[in-house]
């Protein structure tokens, strides 16, 4: 069935590559802020209805996909309140549109919501313990979401990085001009995941849930497969560059402080996306070269 997405927050990472997932069976409606701010009821309730009006029109299957977010991780330390509005209050008003007009959501969410001090991957099961403000309004984000009576799933990923946007591979690689050789903290491991790849999948639950699938659970986690310390991704972006990676030196995080704590251990358990038959994403070091050869 052809598939109608909504994607508030077209212009940040994720939602340019879910734009460029538009094509013949999929029709991509990504505006940017500036045009569908999630603070502003207004607009929010004119896309969802439009959305469901041109849906209607066409027989494609509406889904809204929330890539957009507060998602300065050491801003939001002070500034909380703005990071509420939009992680917060936003996707509440978006997803009571979404209820009104029987419109499914998938929402956007992050390993922050966790304590990140784990010893194994998290599950969907773990319980919450954010230690950021960026966390606890993500955390908040998804109650608001899986309580508002919409069709609603929240979708956990990590360390995203894409073309566009400010990202760690794109730092690497102006570093790597830049300096001879970095420090980069070793005792923080995580899943990086392409946004190029996470979008795909994004694409995929939508068609899952227009052809009447639904996972068994309401939250699901989707990362690139693997684990790796920021110092082990940034000798692998590196080794991409054609670069030595022997210029990265590891570094601990209590020699690089900031003011929002990064968890030490946050790599989620891809188990419930494959069990809701959603296709894996490839490892985050296939991703990563598959990145750099399509530059
Ligand atoms: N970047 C990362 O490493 C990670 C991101 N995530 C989550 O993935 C999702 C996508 O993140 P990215 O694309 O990386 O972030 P991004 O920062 O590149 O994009 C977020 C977009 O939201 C927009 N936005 C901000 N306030 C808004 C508002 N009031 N109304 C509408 N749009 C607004 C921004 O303009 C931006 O285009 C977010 O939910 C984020 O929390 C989860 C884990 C890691």
């Amino acid at each position: 069935m052809r598939l109608a997405l909504l994607v508030p927050g077209g212009s940040g990472q994720l939602g340019r590559d879910l734009a460029a997932k538009a094509g013949p069976e999929v029709e991509v409606l990504a505006p940017p802020s500036a045009e569908l701010n999630l603070t502003s009821v207004g607009d929010v309730l004119s896309a969802v209805g439009a959305l469901a009006s041109r849906a209607a029109a066409s027989g494609a299957f509406p889904v809204v996909l929330n890539a957009a977010a507060y998602t300065a991780v050491d801003a939001a330390e002070t500034d909380e309140k703005r990071a509420f509005a939009v992680n917060v209050d936003g996707p509440r008003v978006l997803a009571a549109a979404c209820a009104s007009r029987r419109v499914p959501l998938v929402h956007v969410s992050t390993d922050y919501v966790f304590a990140g001090d784990a010893s194994r991957p998290y599950e969907v099961t773990d319980t919450l313990g954010p230690h950021t403000a960026y966390g606890r309004t993500k955390a908040a984000g998804e109650d608001a979401v899986l309580g508002s009576g919409a069709r609603s799933w929240v979708v956990r990923t990590s360390w995203v990085y894409g073309k566009s946007g400010k990202n760690f591979v794109k730092t690497m690689a102006r570093l790597e001009k830049e300096k001879d050789t970095l420090s980069v903290v070793d005792d923080q491991v995580g899943s990086p995941t392409w946004s190029a790849d996470l979008a795909a999948g994004l694409v995929e639950l939508a068609g899952f849930l227009a052809e009447d699938g639904a996972p068994a659970s309401s939250v699901l986690h989707c990362t690139g497969a693997g684990e790796v310390s920021w110092c082990g991704f940034a000798k692998a972006i590196f080794t991409e560059l054609g670069a030595d990676p022997s210029r990265i030196k590891p570094c601990t995080t209590a020699d690089y402080p900031l003011p929002a704590p990064r968890p030490a251990y946050s790599v989620l358990s891809n188990a419930s996306w494959r069990e809701a038959g959603l296709t894996p994403l490839r490892s985050w070091d296939e991703a990563l070269k598959a990145y750099f050869a399509t530059q």
